[in-house]
């Protein structure tokens, strides 16, 4: 059944911070919330576990309303059947791991006798089994994180939340928490809601991502779809930073800022002055230096200069400067600060932003 936000409103004081947004997050379903800070994203989370209380909209949880102020309907945190991990570890200091993990069962009044067993399961997904009597400064980061993840599970909720739950561990152990993630959400098939402004978290753990920006979707999609063919310049920009070029259209042929003519995977029409924002990637386009090229049968070649150079080790990114437009690119091939270079690029890497905005 999942999650259904229908027209979500929460404001603060006098200042309206979710806009009646609307999303569902099927069963068993890895839903990412991705946008810049302030966007609203936690306060949607929150919203979504009660911690918060809504101004307008449904919020439903299993098929069950847990949320509806139009209705005088507010299910507590505890009563949604959810498991959440934060930021912040929250787990107790003077408790023990298996301690620390049994406590959400033990304040439910669960039947002890079935205690011992949910907590060694949750271990054993977590892969802590073995630290159980541990006491929390004994583990690192990473280890704390996972003791929260088995807190979150133990109860076998309806829906597991997540807000930035790897912002406090360094790069390598951020990885490795972030596929142990999704391992155990896919494992336990819970649908779950996730909340990042970390675009590379949002790619690589969601079946969908949505996009926020000032308390509004932006727009949702796979991620693939998403960064390769998003349908706004936020997106675009959001995910990857992409690159923006200007068409203009001349006798049903779009050209670039540089002059140069432009062949689109498929043909585009439009009006004669007519101009579009395409977006390109930066690792899609290829540099040449412009004396080498014997110019006759290229398609999708723009003539720049390069003007600045950063070596990144497993390849260099440079800004090509074409006309008045900067491009990235990501390439291998060495070149010095203003060398003439020409930016080549395949039709399949070149899309065409539905509108302008
Ligand atoms: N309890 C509160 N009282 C007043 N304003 C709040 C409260 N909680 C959040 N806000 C405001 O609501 C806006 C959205 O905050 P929210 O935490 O949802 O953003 P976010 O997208 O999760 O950003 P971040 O990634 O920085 O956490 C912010 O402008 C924030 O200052």
């Amino acid at each position: 059944m999942g999650i259904r936000v229908s027209n979500l409103i929460k404001v603060f004081g006098q200042t309206t911070i979710v806009h009646g947004i609307s999303f569902d997050v099927a069963d068993g379903e890895f839903v990412t919330l991705l946008g810049p800070s302030g966007c609203g994203k936690t306060t949607t989370l929150r919203c979504i576990a009660g911690l918060e209380r809504t101004n307008g909209g449904t919020i439903e949880i299993d098929g069950r309303i847990v949320s509806q102020p139009e209705a005088d309907i507010f299910i507590a945190p505890h009563e949604r059947d959810l498991g959440m991990v934060f930021q912040s570890y929250a787990i107790w200091p003077h408790m023990s791991v298996a301690e620390n993990v049994a406590f959400p069962l033990i304040a439910r009044n669960v039947d002890s006798a079935t205690i011992p067993e949910a907590v060694a399961w949750a271990l054993d997904v977590v892969g802590l089994s073995s630290l159980a009597g541990r006491q929390p400064s004994e583990l690192s980061g990473g280890q704390q994180q996972r003791v929260a993840l088995a807190r979150a599970i133990v109860g076998k909720p309806k829906v597991l939340l997540f807000d930035e739950p790897l912002s406090n561990l360094d790069a390598r152990l951020r990885d490795r928490t972030r596929a142990e993630i999704s391992r155990i959400q896919k494992e336990l098939a819970i649908p779950a809601v996730y909340v990042t402004h970390d675009q590379a978290e949002a790619l690589s753990m969601s079946d969908r991502v949505i996009v926020m920006d000032a308390g509004l979707i932006v727009e949702e999609g796979q991620p693939r779809a998403l960064y390769r063919r998003p349908a706004k310049r936020f997106t675009a920009d959001f995910i990857g930073a992409a690159n923006f070029l200007t068409l203009t259209c001349r006798d049903q042929q779009w050209f670039a800022p540089d002059g140069s003519s432009i062949t689109l995977a498929q043909p585009v029409s439009g009006k004669d002055g007519e101009q579009r924002t395409a977006i390109l990637r930066a690792e899609d386009l290829r540099l040449q230096a412009r004396s080498a090229v014997v110019q006759s049968d290229r398609i999708n070649t723009l003539s720049g200069v390069i003007e600045h150079i950063q070596y990144m080790g497993p390849h260099i990114e440079y800004s090509v400067k074409v006309q008045d437009t900067t491009l990235n690119v990501l390439d291998q091939i060495e070149f010095a600060r203003n060398d003439e270079v020409l930016v080549t690029f395949s039709p399949a890497d070149l899309h065409l932003l539905s509108t302008n905005n």
